[in-house]
């Protein structure tokens, strides 16, 4: 395909804008409603959030004109042709095979294709009031505003010629269930599209450039071994430079847990990454990874436009902490939630059969409840729920553990939930990070368990505290059911997006509806649990667990 650059290339990043961030601040419940009513009322600190920036002048009659004018701009798609005059030729992902009629359309008008004018709405809740319970408001009146984003899938047109792509593939980050199952389905659409050229990057971005790392094409054998009882499937990978990723090597990775390429946290140095993609000649990258990966997938793909290079960078939202910004859930969460069950119901038991038993479990989620908050719903065996983004006090009257005695006096024993990222205020903080720079939070399940042995010794009550962390039993694990199905439509979407030309844009869920999203959008901050949402209040319902303030 003939390529021509465009005289000025588009500004590529539209953000930062005067009213950037307050559906952010809303949608994460940056103002909690009970912060609100101590404060100054609840109407007048919700207004206060969302005219946060000085830009924004409800008395302008035309705010909520300018307002989605904004929207629109900051959710439009970065585009190959934004710095390239390139002409789109007939997709050659076909969706006719064995097609007579599909409704009433004739088989010729039919195409199955998504429009790229089509568009899905983020929200659909008109909230009458901010007091309303996870209110979402853009102003004081809460006024009707739509919130448009791109509908994802295949396009009638393309950008690509596939026999020339070279197409590559990278996980990045934490393990996630899931991972396999897009790499699969990322393999099986690029094939129907007809590119013959996919290969894999091992462990993660150090895997551009790291001496020894190369591109992962591999041969894939399973063995059979019997254990005890039980027969075992041992995924063993033989490397090979001249295989190339294809239906046949990835039929089967998502049979297992883990990564098939590897992952690896760190390394992401924008610049090595793009003269690698260069050097390998690669045309379109898929970035599967959480909030760092998209921000190393954004740089790159940054970097790529600056060099004027003709490459589609589009990631995939993957995170059982589920913390990415407007998606209604990330692969992986479901399955890990589901994970967390066991701990919950050993941790159950376990305190069911003691003598003023307390069962503690601690769970992933480093900024954000989403696992702990879901897990202890769906379980109902748990009767206190802490998470980063509600605080609480552990002493005192209303204080955790005069709550845990009262439970002991009425049920005889308890189960409490944290988060991984609960109680960080109670704690003494370390300046150290991991590779990635994310911060190295302290221990609050450990804390919590001498806290609760110590409070109890001492005012001279029986406790018998059993402690229960399953880590990373609760990713390391293959996808659920309904986290395979997300992850089959992510991935094949990811495909869609970088033929119809797209790049530095996410594949997500949002509101029900498979969509496109800007990289930039999605990381500005990670998804938190609101705490005036009703979610979290059906899960202060069912656990009967009081304001520990
Ligand atoms: N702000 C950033 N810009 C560029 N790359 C980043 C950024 N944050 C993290 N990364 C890189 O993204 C990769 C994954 O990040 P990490 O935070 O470990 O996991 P996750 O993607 O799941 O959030 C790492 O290689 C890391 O170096
Ligand atoms: O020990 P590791 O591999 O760094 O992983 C721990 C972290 O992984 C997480 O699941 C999140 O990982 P990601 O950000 O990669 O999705 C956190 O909940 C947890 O803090
Ligand atoms: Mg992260």
């Amino acid at each position: 395909m003939a390529i021509a650059f465009k005289a000025s290339a588009n500004s590529s990043t539209p953000q930062q804008h005067w009213l950037h961030s307050t559906w952010e601040q809303h949608q994460h419940g940056f103002t909690h409603l009970n912060e609100r009513k101590s404060r100054k009322g609840a109407m007048v600190l919700c207004v206060r959030a969302v005219s946060g920036k000085p830009d924004l002048d409800f008395s302008d009659p035309s705010w909520k004109q300018k307002y989605q004018e904004d929207w629109n701009r900051r959710f439009s798609l970065p585009h190959i042709t934004d710095i390239y005059d390139l002409k789109p030729r007939l997709t050659t992902f076909s969706l006719k095979k064995n097609r007579s009629e599909a409704g009433n359309l004739s088989a010729d008008m039919w195409n199955g294709y998504v429009n790229k004018d089509d568009r899905a709405l983020l929200k659909v809740i008109k909230y009458a009031s901010p007091t309303s319970a996870g209110a979402e408001c853009v102003d004081p009146d809460c006024s009707w505003v739509e919130h448009w984003i791109h509908r994802a899938g295949p396009r009638k047109e393309i950008y690509y010629e596939p026999e020339e792509v070279k197409a590559a593939i990278v996980t990045c980050g934490g393990l996630c269930p899931g991972l396999n199952d897009v790499i699969r389905q990322i393999v099986f659409t690029l094939e129907i599209y007809g590119v013959k050229n996919i290969v894999g990057i091992q462990f993660g971005y150090r895997g551009f450039f790291e001496k020894g790392l190369k591109e992962m094409p591999v041969s894939m054998f399973f063995h059979i071994i019997r254990c005890p009882g039980r027969l075992i499937a041992v995924l063993e990978l033989q490397f090979d430079d001249n295989l190339q990723l294809s239906r046949k090597v990835v039929e089967n990775i998502n049979l297992s847990g883990g990564s098939f390429l590897g992952v690896s946290r760190g390394g992401a140095k924008t610049s090595e990454i793009v003269d690698s993609i260069q050097a390998r000649r690669i045309d379109m990258l898929f970035v599967i990874g959480g909030n760092g990966s998209h921000a190393g997938a954004n740089a790159i793909h940054e970097e790529c436009r600056k060099r004027k290079l003709k490459v589609s960078v589009v990631a995939v939202p993957k995170t059982i902490d589920n913390d990415i910004l407007f998606m209604d859930k990330t692969f992986g969460f479901d399955t890990a939630v589901e994970e967390a069950q066991r701990a919950i119901n050993s941790a159950y038991i376990e305190a069911r059969s003691a003598y003023h038993g307390i069962g503690l479990v601690k769970l992933m989620g480093r900024s954000s409840g989403f696992i702990a908050m879901q897990a202890s719903l769906s379980s109902g065996q748990i009767d206190v729920c802490l998470i980063p983004e509600v605080s609480f006090t552990l002493d005192g009257e209303h204080g955790v553990m005069r709550h845990l005695e009262h439970l002991l006096v009425k049920k005889g024993f308890c189960v409490v939930c944290v988060a991984e990222g609960a109680g960080q205020d109670l704690l003494q903080k370390s300046n150290a990070t991991d590779a990635s720079g994310n911060v190295i939070l302290s221990d609050f399940g450990v804390h919590m368990q001498q806290k609760i042995k110590k409070h109890f010794k001492d005012i001279g009550v029986p406790a018998d505290v059993k402690y229960i962390d399953p880590t990373y039993m609760v990713r390391a694990c293959r996808a659920n059911a309904s986290d395979a199905i997300l992850c089959t439509v992510l991935g094949q979407n990811a495909v869609h997006g970088a033929f119809a030309g797209f790049s530095g844009i996410t594949s997500g869920i949002c509101n029900t509806h498979y969509a496109f999203l800007p990289i930039t959008e999605v990381i500005t901050t990670p998804k938190r649990v609101n705490p005036n949402s009703r979610m979290w209040h059906r899960c202060l319902t069912s656990t009967g667990q009081p304001d520990f303030h």
